[in-house]
């Protein structure tokens, strides 16, 4: 029985994260998908709550045969302690999947086994694109799988983004 970890912060879970997931489950038999950055809320760059978040996937992952687990992690303004951090939270995992730099440097220092993941269509699906689409009026819906919007919807994520992005300056 081998258990995955994937981190990200998911502002939104988007189809570059559902295809990842889809690669990490030909080669585990669970997987636990961390939510970083989990206090984190009501801005540009991290719009919805975890809660929110925990919604999008457990949704979008419902007919999936993998067993999963959403964890909230809250960041630490330590990294030299943010493994344990994340272990302290999360059901024990086996080998942690990560593109990101920084996080891949800690788990390797922790003895952790880390593989990353091919890029999916990464000139779109990229939480950025997808917040700036929200922002703007464009099409996000395409980005993310179906049952995001409806959590999106839900919880009024569109005009939340849009009024966290305005300043508060009159133009002046
Ligand atoms: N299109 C994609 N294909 C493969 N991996 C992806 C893709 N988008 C994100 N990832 C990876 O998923 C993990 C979590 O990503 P994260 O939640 O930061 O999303 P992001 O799309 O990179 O968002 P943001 O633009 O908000 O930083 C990271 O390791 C990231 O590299
Ligand atoms: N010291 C810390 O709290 C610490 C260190 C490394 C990563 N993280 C978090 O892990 C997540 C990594 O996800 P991304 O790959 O999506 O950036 C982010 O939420 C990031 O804040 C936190």
């Amino acid at each position: 029985m081998t258990r995955g970890f994937y981190i990200g912060r998911f502002q939104p879970y988007h189809n570059g994260h559902h295809s990842v997931v889809e690669t990490i489950s030909e080669e585990v038999d669970e997987l636990v998908l961390g939510i970083g950055s989990a206090g984190d809320s009501h801005t540009r760059h991290d719009p919805f709550t975890a809660g929110e978040r925990i919604m999008m996937i457990t949704k979008s992952l419902v007919d999936s045969d993998l067993v999963t687990y959403a964890v909230p992690i809250e960041d630490l303004d330590r990294n030299s302690v943010w493994v344990s951090h994340v272990q302290s939270m999360s059901p024990e995992f086996d080998v942690a999947y990560s593109n990101n730099p920084l996080v891949i440097q800690l788990f390797k220092e922790a003895g952790v086994e880390v593989r990353q993941s091919p890029m999916f269509n990464r000139d779109v699906l990229e939480g950025t694109e997808v917040r700036d689409r929200m922002v703007e009026g464009g099409d996000w819906e395409k980005l993310v799988p179906e049952p995001v919007t409806e959590v999106i919807e839900e919880s009024g994520g569109i005009e939340r983004i849009q009024r966290v992005s305005q300043t508060d300056s009159n133009g002046v």
